[in-house]
């Protein structure tokens, strides 16, 4: 299960191997992904999505561990009784590892034994939002919750992840109920969700991550900002917060580099996400940011439905579910349209892998060193692949994935958790061997 050594250089023919020996040719050997970010919506909502559909789709997509977001399950992951819910649904169906993410809602944030107990049970760590997160039973937290949580975390040194739009003034912008505003138009939903919400949210939690420094109050907890959309004056904060100390880090994913507002037709509301893609000159900014380093890591925010809620028919942009389905294709989207910012394979390991390892309190995953998890992926970057409806989908409902109909580069040929071969080629291992992950 664990990596025993890491040879340089070349066999020669003839020399003598001990053990069995794949050679992988030029394919590339990478550490396995980690998303830090996956709603798999089990228990409860697993028409939508599941523990064993999944992480089937990660294994297939090179993907070795994810870590379970706690909403769009039913119930939520808030408590120590719902987070055995989500263990017992994830064991024995699991192809790769599974941790799970605590909620930190308006309920637990100020009941510190209530935090104490659901992180003594395991979760990595907690995630809030600061705006309406469309689940009735995951109710949004303000920066006195946030701030009572981060000083429980700091105990445990876990991280708060922090859905980070907040809701302004909203004179002016349309509403769900507006007839006014044509709702199929993707520059009307655009404008319910301006990067202001984004830069709001961002300055008020760096009102509460200054106890994060050096002998700060809150010493030991880390924030980290999920699915960051606005290239502009969001970043340009927590640049300036990380200056000053602050322990915080960001990630964006890959729906915010690939596509652009300008693409997105009317009505096609597999795009409709939040906070939303923004221009095609926010999406050049996000990748100067990440190849700087002023973005840490990427994650999927993989967050799927049935397609019924999508609401094609009607694609009206306001009402339809908003949430990305990409989980198995992160990998080859990064690498395809990140080739021409001219992205390393070093960079794609230390995004996918090291960071989010790091984030996660994984500290013998996300790297290929002896000792560490052998959690890989073999895959060869050159191979296209067209994804359409022959292409082979592990999760469910693919066809609401905003890629289905893109050619892309980059084909898993081989993923391996913990030393375990889960998926080759179209296959994945008869038995699913992930286990889940709990804290200590
Ligand atoms: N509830 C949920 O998954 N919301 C996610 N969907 C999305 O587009 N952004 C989110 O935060
Ligand atoms: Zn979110
Ligand atoms: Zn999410």
């Amino acid at each position: 299960g664990n990596i025993v050594s890491v040879v340089k250089g070349i066999y020669q023919h003839g020399e003598i191997i001990k053990g069995h020996v794949v050679d992988y040719g030029n394919a590339v050997v990478m550490p396995g992904l980690i998303d830090v970010h996956a709603h798999l919506d089990d228990p409860g909502r697993t028409e939508w999505e599941g523990f064993s559909s999944g992480t089937k789709a990660a294994a297939a997509g090179g993907i070795t561990t994810l870590i379970d977001m706690p909403l769009n399950s039913e119930p939520s992951t808030v408590s120590v009784e719902t987070l055995k819910l989500k263990v017992e649904a994830a064991e024995e169906k699991i192809y790769v590892d599974v941790g799970f993410w605590g909620g930190l809602v308006p309920e637990n944030a100020l009941n510190v034994s209530a935090l104490d107990s659901l992180l003594k049970a395991g979760v990595l760590g907690l995630k809030s939002f600061m705006c309406p997160s469309g689940i009735n039973d995951f109710p949004m937290t303000n920066s006195s919750h946030i701030k009572e949580g981060l000083h429980v975390l700091a105990k445990y040194k876990r991280p708060l992840l922090v859905h980070a739009e907040m809701q302004l003034d909203s004179e002016g912008y349309p509403k769900e109920n507006d007839d006014i505003n044509d709702a199929r138009l993707y520059s009307t939903y655009l404008r319910t969700r301006p990067p202001s919400m984004e830069e709001a949210a961002i300055r008020e939690l760096l009102e509460v991550t200054k106890h994060t420094r050096a002998n700060g109050s809150a010493e030991g907890s880390h924030l980290h900002i999920v699915h960051l959309s606005d290239s502009r004056a969001s970043l340009k904060l927590l640049k300036e917060a990380k200056s000053r100390g602050d322990s915080i880090t960001v990630e964006t994913c890959p729906h915010y580099l690939a596509f652009s507002a300008e693409e997105i037709q009317d009505g096609d509301t597999r795009f409709k996400c939040s906070p939303p893609i923004r221009d095609a000159a926010n999406r050049e900014n996000l990748w100067g940011a990440l190849m700087e380093g002023q973005i840490d890591m990427l994650s999927s925010d993989h967050s799927p439905t049935i397609p019924e809620l999508k609401l094609f028919g009607e694609g009206n942009f306001l009402k339809a579910w908003g949430g990305i389905s990409s989980l198995q294709y992160v990998l080859p989207v990064t690498w395809s349209y990140g080739k021409k910012y001219g992205i390393t394979l070093n960079q794609l390991a230390s995004w996918w892998s090291e960071r989010p390892a790091k984030l996660a309190g994984q500290e013998l995953k996300g790297a290929i060193v002896s000792g560490n998890h052998a959690d890989i992926v073999v895959w060869e970057p050159n191979a296209e692949f067209e994804l359409d409806e022959n292409h082979t989908a592990y999760h469910k409902n693919p066809s609401i994935s905003a890629y289905m109909g893109t050619r892309l580069s980059g084909k898993v040929l081989a993923t391996f958790v913990r030393g375990n071969l889960v998926y080759k080629e179209g296959e994945h291992a008869p038995a699913a061997c992930g286990v889940p992950i709990l804290a200590k």
